[in-house]
């Protein structure tokens, strides 16, 4: 039996262009390609533990949306995200200690400010749970893409950023981010067009976002 496509399927292939963009960052391909300024892996490392930390009390509203809709499984996945999600935070603090980054001192950057308000704009009550679980989808799977990306054959990845890349890019988190888009698309299935319209537009937003955070951290601003 031939396989129906899926909405999440139908986005990737119309926004193909953008979606490359920000999972094939120059930023990416430079960790890739061995070639990466560490001054600048330095500055993602700080600005990211900043998002991290806007990102958990996101999780937490997915968490309550789904909680409200009661469905075990969702809450389980993303239950785990969470507890990912703890593990990340302790992990960029020894990370920074090593690349002697002093976390207590970074001021957050315009594309991260306006990443984190994005984040807190998709906090509210009454954005619906297929447009957030989208979003979470969304940030997830951009990382998991890029750092696997880093590790695939023929790539020259220093080995000092090996674990880093290991981080999002294993097997482990492909197959979460790939639960969170079979949620996405199983409330997408049932969604209004409204909803399906905005979790698009939010799912380009997140896209937008990605490839700005990432240009902030190839020496942007
Ligand atoms: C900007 C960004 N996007 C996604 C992730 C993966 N949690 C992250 N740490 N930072």
């Amino acid at each position: 039996m031939e396989e129906k496509t899926t909405m999440i399927e139908t986005w990737l292939k119309k926004h193909r262009l953008v979606y490359v963009g920000a999972t094939r960052h120059p930023f990416i391909r430079s960790i890739r390609d061995g070639n990466v300024d560490l001054s600048f892996f330095k500055a993602w490392l700080g600005q990211d533990y900043i998002f991290v930390r806007a990102f958990v009390p996101f999780v937490a509203s997915v968490l309550t949306k789904v909680w409200k809709g009661s469905d075990d499984n969702d809450t389980e996945v993303i239950l785990g995200g969470m507890a990912a999600l703890n593990d990340e935070v302790g992990w960029f603090k020894k990370e920074a200690s090593k690349w002697g980054v002093q976390l207590s001192n970074i001021v957050p950057q315009k594309a991260n400010q306006e990443y984190c308000r994005f984040l807190e704009s998709l906090m509210c009550l009454e954005v619906e749970y297929a447009v957030a679980i989208v979003a979470f989808w969304a940030i997830e799977a951009v990382y998991q893409e890029s750092f696997a990306h880093c590790l695939e054959d023929g790539s020259k990845t220093p080995p000092e950023l090996q674990e880093t890349c290991q981080r999002w890019g294993n097997e482990g988190f492909r197959q979460y981010c790939n639960s969170l888009r079979k949620i996405a698309d199983r409330q997408l299935e049932k969604a209004s067009d409204d909803v399906i319209t905005n979790a698009e537009a939010t799912f380009l937003r997140i896209l937008e976002h990605e490839v700005d955070f990432w240009n902030m951290s190839h020496g942007g601003t």
